[in-house]
């Protein structure tokens, strides 16, 4: 099994997004929806990218945004991807000629074999647990039995995991990738590089992928 790539979603400082990526992470999310505790603004996410080192991906979270709201983000900060966890239409992700994935909550109607006809500009799905009235980021998780083997897309999962859980989530779905946000939080909208660390690890275990070598202990 290819090592899944594990994206860390909702850094708010400098100090958190450098931790995640000295444990290992491959891209990190900035979320751009202010009813969140993990919400940041442009000039924030700005000074967090700039201290990153390369080949890091970074990830800007939208929740059924304005266009001109995207726009004059992406003049302020360099993301490289865009992921949309709302309503949004595949016409309204397509115009901004930058990369963008597509969220979708695990509804008890949602047709997976249907994504790509909705949504034939993303390069990836992320499936996130669904609660009514909250867009994301709830700390649940969904029921991993309804993904199919067989998927015609990247899978970016998510929803709830932790260190404890994400390597039977891997076991279980063979992902692309996963996303986790509250599951590494030691507070509202911070990090603890402990439990970072130890995710990671758990996905490289799943993975049976024994190079992880992430800096620093895991006490
Ligand atoms: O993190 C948020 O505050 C958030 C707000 C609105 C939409 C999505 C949000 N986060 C994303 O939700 C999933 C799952 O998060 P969790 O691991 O269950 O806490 C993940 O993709 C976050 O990026």
């Amino acid at each position: 099994m290819i090592r899944p790539r594990i994206k860390i979603c909702g850094l708010t400082c400098i100090e958190d997004a450098l931790a995640a990526v000295e444990v290992g992470a491959d891209a990190i999310g900035l979320v751009f929806y202010e009813p969140s505790s993990r919400s940041v603004s442009p000039d924030e996410a700005r000074e967090m990218i700039q201290a990153l080192p390369p080949f890091v991906t970074t990830v800007g979270l939208f929740v059924n945004p304005e266009a001109t709201e995207v726009e004059a983000c992406l003049n302020q900060v360099p993301l490289d991807l865009l992921q949309f966890h709302g309503n949004e239409s595949n016409s309204f992700c397509e115009q901004f000629q930058r990369p963008w994935i597509k969220a979708v909550r695990m509804k008890d109607d949602v047709r997976l074999d249907q994504l790509n006809d909705l949504w034939p500009g993303a390069r990836g799905f992320l499936l996130d647990a669904y609660r009514p009235g909250v867009p994301g980021g709830t700390g649940d998780t969904f029921d991993w039995t309804r993904i199919p083997h067989q998927r015609d897309y990247p899978l970016i999962l998510a929803g709830g995991l932790t260190p404890d859980n994400v390597g039977a989530a891997v076991s279980q779905t063979n992902p692309f990738a996963v996303d986790v946000s509250g599951g590494v939080e030691s507070s509202p909208g911070r990090k603890s590089t402990v439990t970072m660390r130890a995710f990671i690890k758990a996905v490289y275990k799943a993975s049976r992928c024994n190079d992880w070598s992430g800096y620093g202990s895991d006490s």
